[in-house]
Formats: C-alpha cells, sequence, structure tokens
C-alpha cells in the first residue's frame, strides 16, 4: 500500500552525493522547503528507498561504487520505486552525458556550481507534481461512497501480495465479504439508507482489520474483499468469526432479513495449504466459500473446501 502526503514541507527528498560540502549545502539551501536525508553512496540510498520511500532523489552523476547512472537505472526497474523522481546533479555540460541520463530516467539536471535559488525552485517545481500526481493516482484508487480502495487497486495488489507471499513461502489469506439480503434491504428501506449500511458495514470491517499490511477494498457493489498478509488459515477464521460477530453486534435493523438485522456471509480462502498460486485461483476458492456460507444460511464465515480437505 502506499502512503501520500498533501504537502510540500511534509516531502522527504534524498540527497546522494560522496561529498560531504555538498551533502550539506544542499540540505542548508531546502531545509526552508522540505525534509531531506542524505546519503554518501547509492547502494545504500537505494536499501533505504524501501524503507523511507522518498519523494524526490536528488544524485550526483559520480559517485564512488555504483555510479548515479547505474541506481538510477535500478530505481526505474524497481517497480516500488520506479515513480520516485530523480534528478543529477552535474557539471558535465556534454551532450551525451545528458542523454544517459535521460535514458536513465532521470526528469531533470541541476548544474554545478549550485545556484540556491533555482535548486529551491526546481525541487519546489518537482515536489509539486509529485505531490498532484500521488493525490491523483490515490483518487483512482479509492471508492468514492465507502472512501475504501477499489477493485482496481485490489487487482494490482492481490497480484503484488501472491507473489510475495509465494515467494517468502509465508501464508496470504482472503476473505469476501457480502451483506445478505441486501437487495431486499434497499427495496424496503430505500437505496440511501442501503448506502449508510453499506458505509457502516464497511467501516466496521475497517476496524477489524487492524495491522497496518491489511487491506480492505470495496471488490464489487455490496461485496468488500480483505488481504491478510502474513496470516495462517486459523487466524484467518478467528477474523472471519470476528467480522461475522461484530457486523450482527452493528444491530442495523433489516426488516426483510430472517436474522432482523444486517448480517454478512464470509468466504475465505488461503495459500499454502490450497495450493492457489494465482490470484484468480484464490479469489474462486474464496468466492465458492462464500457460496457455501450463503447456503448454509448466511450470516456466518465458510473456509474453502480446498483448505479442510
Ligand atoms: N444502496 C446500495 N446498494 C448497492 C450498492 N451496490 C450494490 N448494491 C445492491 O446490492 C444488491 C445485491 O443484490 P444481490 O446480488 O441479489 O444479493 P443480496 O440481495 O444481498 O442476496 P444474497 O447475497 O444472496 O444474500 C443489489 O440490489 C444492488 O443494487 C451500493 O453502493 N449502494
Amino acid at each position: 500500500m502506499f502512503e501520500i502526503v498533501h504537502s510540500i514541507e511534509s516531502c522527504t527528498v534524498l540527497v546522494v552525493d560522496d561529498a560531504k560540502v555538498i551533502r550539506k549545502l544542499v540540505s542548508a539551501i531546502l531545509k526552508p522547503v522540505c525534509r531531506t536525508v542524505s546519503f554518501e553512496s547509492a547502494e545504500t540510498a537505494l536499501k533505504v528507498c524501501h524503507k523511507i520511500k522518498p519523494d524526490l532523489i536528488i544524485m550526483d552523476i559520480h559517485l564512488e561504487g555504483m555510479s548515479g547512472l547505474e541506481a538510477c537505472q535500478q530505481l526505474k526497474s524497481d517497480p516500488e520505486l520506479a515513480d520516485i523522481p530523480l534528478i543529477f546533479i552535474t557539471s558535465n555540460q556534454d551532450p551525451k552525458t545528458q542523454e544517459k541520463c535521460w535514458d536513465a530516467g532521470a526528469v531533470d539536471f541541476i548544474e554545478k556550481p549550485l545556484v540556491a535559488s533555482t535548486l529551491v525552485k526546481r525541487i519546489t517545481t518537482h515536489l509539486k507534481y509529485k505531490v498532484q500526481a500521488d493525490i491523483l493516482t490515490n483518487q483512482s484508487f479509492v471508492d468514492g461512497l465507502t472512501e475504501l480502495y477499489n477493485r482496481r487497486f485490489f487487482d494490482i495488489e492481490i497480484e503484488r501480495l501472491l507473489k510475495d507471499s509465494l515467494r517468502r513461502r509465508v501464508p496470504l489469506a482472503l476473505l469476501l465479504i457480502d451483506i445478505d439480503f441486501f437487495k431486499k434491504f434497499n427495496d424496503s428501506l430505500g437505496h440511501l439508507e442501503g448506502d449508510q449500511a453499506l458505509k457502516s458495514v464497511t467501516r466496521q470491517v475497517s476496524l477489524c482489520a487492524r495491522r497496518p499490511v491489511d487491506l480492505v477494498c470495496r471488490y464489487g457493489g455490496e461485496e468488500i474483499a480483505v488481504l491478510l498478509p502474513d496470516t495462517s488459515v486459523h487466524s484467518a477464521q478467528q477474523f472471519a468469526s470476528d467480522i461475522v460477530k461484530s457486523i450482527a453486534g452493528l444491530a442495523i435493523v433489516h426488516p426483510m432479513s430472517p436474522h432482523k438485522h444486517v448480517t454478512v456471509s464470509v468466504g475465505l480462502s488461503c495459500t499454502g495449504s490450497s495450493k492457489a498460486t494465482t490470484p484468480a485461483q484464490l479469489i474462486a476458492q474464496a468466492d465458492d466459500a462464500l457460496y457455501h456460507a450463503k447456503e448454509a444460511g448466511r450470516n456466518q464465515y465458510q473456509a474453502s473446501v480446498a483448505l479442510v480437505s
């Protein structure tokens, strides 16, 4: 999942230069603009990038060890870091070197000797673009009604989390949650009341998904998907049971339900014992389990038969 910042002042700029004096100078000039973190080598900078996810990188082309160009190429080939804009610091006016910088994926150059006002204006401009792009990206992945991540985001994340789960040999659990008799709810109380119920249910599911790595998405109309990385079948079952109970506990009146209030059915699948190795398989297993939960009377969860057999 990604985090976004909404102002330039809260952006973090990574400064990579083997000359301490340049690192200090850039950090001092940018102090009124944003946060800076500086490193001597590209190797260290790339390592920390995964952790601190900077909003912009300023890097010298010529560095001891891994060159700036090489570091830029590595950054751009890493899907998690590729969107971070990188600006080279260079005293080299040679068109061929500049061409190499563009080819490596840089968004701009800053020439040495550094001119403070130019540095400030360039960095402010690039950070403004970055903040705006992040906001737009975030909006395109968020569902307007529930404010959950949408199906598009789910499709990307399940692919990424599944690969990670298989690579690290740790389980990934998927829950598909569906509101019971929701058509009847809308028909009896109206669509606006239905929207409010959907919002309350999604809020409750989000409250149950307490770990920062847990991902709650609006999967379809009144269906919610929850991805639980590093979660065993046993823990996922506990989680599913908690969801069922806590939604019933909201006690949202549903005149047309045999339970008399809003309930959910949950289908659960998990990598590992189920042998699911693709998103389609994991989803199909959860969907199948959800069907069984509906068939068995709703207001309950069922685990995929691929898990229990
Ligand atoms: N209010 C509201 N209703 C929605 C929304 N998205 C989907 N729905 C409704 O959810 C209902 C889903 O109906 P069905 O798929 O028949 O399922 P159900 O009535 O919940 O029955 P079961 O799933 O079998 O318990 C439809 O009437 C949709 O219009 C939404 O954003 N707001």
